[in-house]
């Protein structure tokens, strides 16, 4: 059983990394840097892991908000269960420093009784009922021993957290006869057991379905209601994006964002969708757009991307722009006798906006680089004025 902590120190006292001669820190900043890792329910510096010549880290700065429901996201192979293992001091870090509830993750022995985590997949004894496994990992704990009510108190705990996961009614079954979903709650119930201020979670979701997903987004909203700190990574970006307010998203071992999930969307231009009514005049419009420097992408596949109704198949010329250049877009088409079928605009969702910071955008798209390149020649000169500078300015 990997899952739940108190996870066990495994490394010693490494102490955290010093500054590097030549970034002497001052008093001020340094006063700064120690509020800050106090402040933060998970804050590093630098933090990084190698296993071998394989980087799975590469200096991490977290600083996950004490309250937060943050989502740690990123590929398979990203790094997230390394950074989870450094957290919970089940591996060291090849370099850098962390703070766990304001203790350094070289001393997990001062932190893990405030954390719960469920780090893999939950193992139980399959024989025994969900209720009797938490009772024995409760009791292995030393749960109720101290100033817990004994007993009595450990199982007034366990029925607790079989309430607080959902599982009140199923807690006496056979953890055998659990479905998938009910498995992951009984290791977030195991995890709640010492009352943790931290929650980490490694891919809870992982295997369900959607019912299942459904479940899990639920429980963690109701444990983040309470005050406790969720930090919960998934590869799951809609998934995350609809539960997290907090969001760590890394590839390859670095960071690529971190902050409020409202601020990266925020920041994110809208797509602009125009197809064209004769779908021989996608090409021209996509040239007149490009040529006045907005990005522009010509799928010639399908219609709007997730229309409802059905698809007909006509060219999509996508603009990455604010919504007020919508009206600016229908005037050039117009200008240029290019009748419109429809314009549409569509906010990116976290996936949408993960592929396009990773550059990992997929599908037969031709990007604004080959637009000036297409075989038919049919790019000419924009024929209305549109002012570059309005890509960013909103509607004229
Ligand atoms: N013990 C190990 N020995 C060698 N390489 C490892 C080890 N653990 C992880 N890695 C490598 O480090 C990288 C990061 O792996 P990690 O499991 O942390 O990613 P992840 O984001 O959690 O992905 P997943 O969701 O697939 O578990 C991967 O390339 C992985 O192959």
């Amino acid at each position: 059983m990997t899952s739940a902590s108190p996870v066990g120190p495994t490394h010693s006292r490494a102490g955290p990394t010093r500054p590097t001669a030549g970034h002497r820190p001052t008093l001020g900043s340094r006063r700064a840097a120690t509020s800050a890792r106090s402040e933060a329910a998970i804050w590093t510096r630098g933090l990084t892991r190698d296993h071998g010549t394989r980087r799975a880290v590469d200096r991490l700065d977290l600083q996950v908000p004490r309250g937060a429901l943050s989502g740690f996201v990123g590929p398979n192979g990203a790094g997230k269960s390394t950074t989870l293992r450094m957290l919970l001091g089940l591996i060291r870090p090849s370099a850098g420093r962390g703070y766990v509830l304001g203790q350094p993750i070289s001393r997990p022995d001062r932190y893990l009784h405030r954390v719960g985590a469920m780090i893999e997949g939950p193992t139980f004894h399959p024989g025994l009922s969900g209720r009797r496994n938490l009772d024995q990992l409760a009791t292995l704990r030393g749960l109720g021993a101290h100033g817990g009510g004994g007993s009595a108190g450990r199982r007034r705990r366990v029925t607790q957290v079989l309430d607080q996961v959902g599982l009140a009614a199923r807690g006496d079954d056979r953890f055998s006869t659990y479905s998938l979903g009910m498995k992951q709650r009984l290791g977030i119930a195991a995890a709640l057991l010492p009352r943790p201020s931290l929650l980490i979670l490694d891919e809870p979701t992982n295997g369900l379905d959607p019912a299942g997903i459904r479940e899990i987004r639920t429980l963690l909203g109701q444990l983040a209601a309470t005050g406790m700190t969720v930090f919960v990574s998934s590869h799951l970006l809609t998934e995350v994006e609809q539960i997290c307010d907090h969001l760590v998203m890394i590839n390859n071992g670095r960071m690529l964002f971190q902050g409020h999930v409202t601020d990266l969307l925020a920041a994110e231009d809208p797509r602009i969708h125009l197809v064209p009514e004769h779908g021989d005049d996608a090409r021209r419009l996509a040239g007149m757009i490009n040529n006045v420097g907005l990005p522009v992408e010509l799928d010639l596949r399908l219609d709007m991307p997730d229309a409802a109704g059905p698809s007909t198949h006509q060219p999509v010329v996508t603009v990455h722009g604010p919504e007020g250049l919508a009206a600016d877009l229908n005037r050039m088409a117009m200008g240029a006798g290019i009748a419109l079928r429809s314009l549409r605009t569509q906010r990116p969702n976290l996936e949408e906006t993960f592929l396009r910071v990773t550059g990992e955008i997929d599908g037969d798209l031709v990007r604004t680089g080959s637009l000036g390149h297409l075989p038919d020649g049919s790019v000419p000169s924009a024929g209305v004025g549109l002012d570059p500078a309005h890509s960013r300015g909103g509607a004229t």
